[in-house]
């Protein structure tokens, strides 16, 4: 199994993750502060994603990445080894999004002087009281809303991609650094528009047994949500989603390319 895919993938995440990261310290309030947290969750995932694609990929159409351009593979295969790439990334990412939507939904950082210590004083404490709480099935919580989320729009993610690539792209050649960072914008912006009415479910379901009520499933969750706050609640995030996604999709597929080029 080729292992260059995993090793840019990683890099490349790890990238993508420093441009994304004034968007991420905004969102998460102040949970970013420090890079050694994300550069060991976001970029590992990352490198799952573009390993695991890539070799779908080459196991669909016994062509290498060096080979993609001349042969390009059709958008079914794309799909397929997107979504494989999506499934096996959001059980890797579930522990650690976890962490990131209960030290998110801390309201601590906002307290006034004088108020309790959060419940959580860093990833690694949150992901020991979890596990203290609710054994090592409750670090996977939410994963199945994540693994609904991830499979589909990880395959739209690599199509959007593949297909603005090619609109731009003479046959047979590489597509350039700028056709690169536009395709990787969009398919990140893309990915993520398909990506939030989900998100916004699985956070819910992840808050679930903490403070937040709990839900007989999925489906519950999504029916009491619309009820409760209308069909607008499945977009909540939806701006500062897409306005992260561009650069860093951008910087993450650029980075990715040129180092599998610079490899050969
Ligand atoms: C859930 N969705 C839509 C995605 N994971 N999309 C792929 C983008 C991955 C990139 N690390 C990012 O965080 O934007």
């Amino acid at each position: 199994m080729p292992a260059e895919e995993f090793v840019a993938g990683w890099i490349s995440g790890a990238l993508g993750l420093v441009l994304g990261h004034p968007f991420d310290t905004v969102k998460l309030l102040g949970f970013f502060k420090g890079m050694s947290f994300p550069i060991a969750s976001i970029a590992v995932v990352n490198s799952v994603l573009f390993g695991v694609y890539s070799n779908a990929l080459l196991a669909l159409t016994a062509t290498s990445h060096q080979e993609r351009r001349a042969q390009p593979p059709s958008y079914t295969h794309v799909f397929i080894a997107g979504c494989t790439g999506g499934f096996l990334q959001a059980y890797c990412l579930a522990p650690f999004d976890l962490i990131k939507v209960r030290l998110q939904n801390q309201t601590e950082p906002r307290a006034k002087p004088g108020s309790p210590p959060p419940r959580y004083r860093g990833p690694v404490h949150c992901a020991a009281s979890i596990f203290q709480a609710e054994g090592p099935r409750g670090l996977f919580r939410g994963a199945w809303a994540l693994t609904l989320r991830d499979t589909p729009t990880l395959g739209i993610y690599f199509v959007t991609y593949e297909w603005l690539c090619r609109q731009f792209t003479p046959d047979g050649q590489t597509p350039s650094s700028g056709t690169v960072l536009v395709a990787g914008g969009f398919a990140g912006i893309t990915s993520w528009v398909a990506a939030t009415p989900l998100d916004v479910i699985k956070s819910r379901m992840q808050m679930a047994g903490l403070k937040q009520r709990a839900y007989g499933g999925l489906l519950d969750c999504m029916v009491s949500s619309a009820r409760q706050e209308g069909l607008g609640v499945f977009f909540r995030g939806l701006t500062i989603n897409s306005a992260r996604a561009f650069p860093v999709n951008a910087v993450t597929f650029l980075s990715y390319e040129h180092l599998l080029l610079s490899w050969g």
